[in-house]
């Protein structure tokens, strides 16, 4: 059975993009995968059979709205560091039950580098499970697929749709990036490229920071907003004159304006900027600060929303000290925190070096406020 049989009402092709149908363009044949996630720890069986582009189930049934997205870590066992589902499954309820929008694996919290290419769909067919069992089948997962080659990139996408994804958020190309511009049409034919192959509509991953220093531009990205199989943006670059210049071009290319369902989702790619991202006409966060205080990034959006500007912007200032601690602690931090406050998480794989005792302790007093407010709420 493949996992997206749960999801609500599956249509055969989907509006997207600015109210554009799309489906991906090709006769190639598609392997579409059955998978079924057994027993937590059992090994992801996948069988395969190959169906034409054409004929494949292709779904829209759990839309893109405005809120808060958890790029959810990725937990590994003790000693062997395998994965470890139970963890995996644990997480991606609670967070669920905490009334996030939707999940992402393997963003950058999720350690998708260190996984391959089938670890990586039980990673998402295993979150696609838990949600579909504790009540969640409307919730949406994105997928991260960025990878170096515009071939293996679509292969993610792929593989992430058969794996229970709904959308993939995809990095530029950055290894070579010496060799073209940020605004070169070498990004532009790869987005296009892997936008045209993909069977799951794209996100845009503006993350400089991870890629060689390369910072898509508002132009770049508006003119890539223009394809009906890229839906939305994350921007991690932390430029909200950016995020304001790409929501209100957005917003003016829309067929209809429809606040609760834009046709190109603008997210702040980090917590400590979430109300300052609406104000630029944003439509919420896919941050990772979230996987440690959901609650938080929720009602620090929601006060705004509901025009208690001073009470929002108190709770934001809890939120960016905490996500300090995030930023300079990374995913060993943030697992640290959770470890720590939470009791689940343990340590990243390896080379992802292990917390010292002192680290351990000045993370978790970094995130303590924050804590303290989440679970107040
Ligand atoms: N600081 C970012 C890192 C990646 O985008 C986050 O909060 O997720």
């Amino acid at each position: 059975m493949s996992p997206h049989n749960d999801a609500p009402s599956p249509t055969g092709s989907f509006t997207t993009g600015f109210n554009r149908s799309f489906r991906p363009s090709g006769s190639e044949t598609l392997m579409t995968g059955h998978l079924s996630v057994g027993e937590p720890h059992s090994p992801l069986s996948c069988s395969y059979s190959s169906t034409s582009l054409d004929s494949a189930p292709f779904h829209m049934a759990r839309p893109l709205v405005p809120g808060v997205y958890v790029p959810t870590m990725c937990f590994f066992e003790e000693g062997t560091e395998d994965l470890d589902t139970v963890t995996i499954a644990h997480h991606a309820v609670r967070l669920a039950r905490a009334g996030v929008t939707g999940l992402a694996t393997q963003g950058s919290n999720g350690e998708a580098v260190h996984l391959t290419h089938s670890e990586r769909q039980l990673v998402t067919a295993t979150t696609r499970k838990a949600l579909n069992e504790s009540g969640f089948s409307h919730m949406p997962i994105i997928v991260g697929c960025g990878s170096q080659s515009t071939r293996e990139t679509i292969q993610y996408c792929r593989e992430g749709w058969e794996a229970g994804g709904d959308y993939a958020l995809v990095l530029p190309p950055s290894y070579y990036a010496p060799l073209f511009a940020p605004s070169s049409e070498t990004i532009i034919e790869f987005f296009h490229a892997v936008a045209d192959a993909s069977p799951i509509p794209i996100i845009i991953y503006n993350y400089p920071g991870a890629v060689n220093g390369m910072d898509l531009s508002s132009d770049i990205i508006l003119q890539l907003a223009e394809h009906s199989n890229i839906v939305g943006v994350k921007l991690t670059c932390g430029n909200t004159g950016k995020l304001n210049r790409v929501a209100a071009a957005a917003r003016k290319l829309s067929k209809k304006h429809d606040p609760d369902h834009p046709e190109f989702l603008v997210l702040a790619g980090s917590a400590d900027f979430s109300i300052q991202s609406l104000v630029a006409g944003g439509h919420g966060i896919l941050a990772g600060l979230a996987n440690i205080a959901p609650k938080a990034c929720i009602q620090t959006i929601e006060l705004y929303k509901q025009g208690k500007v001073a009470e929002s912007q108190t709770m934001q200032e809890v939120v960016s000290q905490g996500d300090w601690t995030a930023i300079q602690g990374g995913v060993v931090g943030v697992k640290a925190g959770l470890q720590s406050w939470m009791g689940y998480g343990g340590v990243g794989r390896s080379p992802l070096p292990r917390p010292s005792p002192d680290q351990a302790r000045e993370w978790k007093e970094g995130f303590r406020e924050l804590v303290m407010l989440e679970k107040s709420l």
